[in-house]
């Protein structure tokens, strides 16, 4: 049987006195983006470091493509490309030769190093700029030159730290256009305290609070998780507390104004019967809207749940 392409056991850490990440347990066998979802000071940067082998664990095994990272670190660092949080950018560099003396360092077969760097320039969208020097580069370019760096040597896996972080909205669609898509052939493990960054790129979900695992799997299980508890409601002739009570499933209601209110439920079924009451004793209803904004909340109070 062909080996995961990353596993982890019983991965537990400590700095001085305290652990700063215990007993993380993670198997990957297939390609895609996984998002390691924590809150600042959660325990993302310690797990990727000692995945990527710049920091030693405490305890517990890491396995790339079934090579144990501390006994055999050269072979099992072939399968990895790392993007951290500061890409390690050489701004008097051009692309050509900044990802020529990354293809070095990776030890890569002389011979192969032109043909790499053209394909995965290509790749990153960044052929065009291939004679610029890097500090004349805009943050999204730059942000796809570290990419690039990362996977010139086609590992397995590629692990970016907040790749999202300081890109403007723009800046934003192209590069999860691009992880998205150097995820078809590589497992992409991506960190970030956003939510909505993993949701938009990812399939599964990893959350990790407190140096822990709270919540593991597809991002549509994790969806089904945090459904929705609330909606907010405006009507033109708001009904009485009471009668908003008595719709079955509705099980607290909060007036924000006199015409807006905030409905607390246990089922999503709930919405229809709103409508149908609103429609029945004429409220008339002007907007319903189920609170999925709030998932940044909805991510803190599992946080503290568990
Ligand atoms: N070099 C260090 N020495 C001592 N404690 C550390 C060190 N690095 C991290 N820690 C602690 O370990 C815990 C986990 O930190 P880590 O950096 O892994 O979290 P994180 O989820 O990556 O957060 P961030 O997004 O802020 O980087 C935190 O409590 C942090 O204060």
């Amino acid at each position: 049987m062909m080996p995961g392409i990353l596993k982890i056991e019983g991965l537990s850490h400590r700095y001085s006195s305290a652990w700063a990440i215990r007993d993380i347990n993670i198997e990957i066998d297939q390609y895609g983006a996984i998002g390691l979802l924590g809150a600042n000071g959660a325990g993302k940067s310690t797990t990727m470091n000692i995945i990527c082998g710049v920091l030693n664990q405490t305890a517990g095994n890491v396995y790339i493509h079934g090579m144990d990272i501390r006994k055999e670190p050269e072979l099992a660092k072939r399968e990895i490309g790392f993007l951290p949080q500061e890409p390690p950018l050489y701004t008097d560099l051009t692309i050509d030769e900044y990802l020529t003396y990354c293809a070095q360092l990776r030890l890569m077969p002389k011979e192969k190093i032109k043909n790499a760097v053209s394909e995965v320039k290509e790749r990153c969208g960044i052929a065009h700029f291939s004679t610029r020097l890097i500090r004349n580069l805009s943050g999204g370019y730059r942000q796809r030159v570290g990419i690039a760096q990362s996977i010139i040597h086609k590992p397995r896996l590629v692990v970016m730290d907040e790749p999202a972080n300081g890109l403007d909205p723009n800046q934003l669609i192209e590069v999860r256009k691009l992880i998205k898509e150097i995820a078809q052939d590589h497992v992409v493990l991506i960190s970030s305290h956003i939510l909505s960054e993993i949701h938009l790129m990812c399939k599964q979900v990893i959350m990790i609070d407190a140096g822990r695992i709270v919540f593991s799997d597809s991002m549509s299980a994790f969806n089904d998780y945090i459904q929705p508890h609330s909606l907010v409601m405006r009507v033109e002739e708001p009904p009485a507390m009471p009668e908003l009570l008595a719709v079955p499933g509705v099980s607290k209601v909060e007036f924000l104004t006199d015409r807006q209110i905030r409905v607390y439920f246990e089922n999503e079924e709930v919405a229809e019967r709103l409508v149908a009451a609103s429609v029945q004793n004429k409220w008339r209803l002007r907007e319903i809207t189920l609170d999925k904004g709030l998932l940044d909340d909805v991510f803190k109070q599992l946080s503290t749940k568990s």
